[in-house]
């Protein structure tokens, strides 16, 4: 389980917020600048908050009353950025390898990442050599197969086409149940698919936490219903 509370304040917006991210799917969502991201960012020690508290699996990631901060690389967190962050002089084979090194008992072996998300055949190449789709594909498997605490994704399937999207959340629910991953998506397919706990924000604040019923606050499901009909 993950307890999050913190205050971090910007030229132009101050983004707070208490949440509990518990193990399975939680989905944060809201509009474009709502803070979503930064929530990642100060998750996974990027971004320093201006005040707060962090414990990941009852270790502390950060207080600053007690001026405790432990570096991102310390976390051991699985962390997928919107930019795909990939070792650039390392071709997809490398990329794969490196971070089945940092597992201690791999689940899977580099050909069986290359066939489940559809990357055979891009093997040699380097991630300046392939599509946005297939970079986030290698990010994602990257995020997930060394045994992270906890899964942390910023829009992670933004550039994948609905088939490829459908196949890789189905394998990340088959490996990622027992353990939190939290999730930044505009794609309310994506949080129907995988979302079990939602977030909502607005405007650098929480707004709503629950259920699906919270789904309701962010879209017009009866519009949805009309265009379907
Ligand atoms: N390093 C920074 N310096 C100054 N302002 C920042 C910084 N990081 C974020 N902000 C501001 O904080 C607000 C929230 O940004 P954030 O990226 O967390 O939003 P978001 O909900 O993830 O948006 P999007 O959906 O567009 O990615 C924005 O107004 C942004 O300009």
């Amino acid at each position: 389980m993950i307890f999050l509370s913190f205050k971090k304040s910007f030229k132009n917006i101050t983004i707070e917020g208490k949440f509990t991210f518990e193990k399975g799917f939680n989905v944060i969502l809201g509009p474009s600048g709502a803070g979503k991201s930064t929530v990642i960012k100060v998750m996974c020690g990027i971004e320093k908050p201006d005040e707060g508290f962090m414990k990941c699996c009852d270790e502390v990631f950060f207080d600053t009353k007690k001026g405790v901060f432990l570096p991102p690389q310390k976390r051991r967190l699985g962390v997928v950025f919107q930019s795909h962050n990939l070792f650039p002089h390392m071709t997809v084979r490398e990329n794969i390898e490196f971070a089945l090194k940092k597992a201690k008992e791999p689940q899977f072996t580099v050909e069986e990442l290359l066939e489940k998300f559809n990357l055979k055949g891009h093997e040699n190449k380097y991630p300046g050599e392939l599509s946005g789709g297939q970079r986030q594909r290698v990010a994602v498997i990257r995020a997930i197969v060394f045994n992270p605490r906890a899964v942390l994704m910023d829009e992670p399937f933004s550039s994948l086409d609905f088939k490829t999207k459908l196949s890789i959340m189905e394998f990340i629910k088959s490996v990622h149940i027992e353990k939190p991953v939290i999730i930044v998506t505009h794609d309310l397919f994506e949080a129907l698919y995988l979302g079990q706990k939602f977030f909502l924000m607005d405007n650098g604040k929480k707004v709503k936490e629950g259920g699906k019923e919270v789904l309701k606050e962010y879209v017009d499901l009866e519009k949805i219903k009309k265009f379907l009909s």
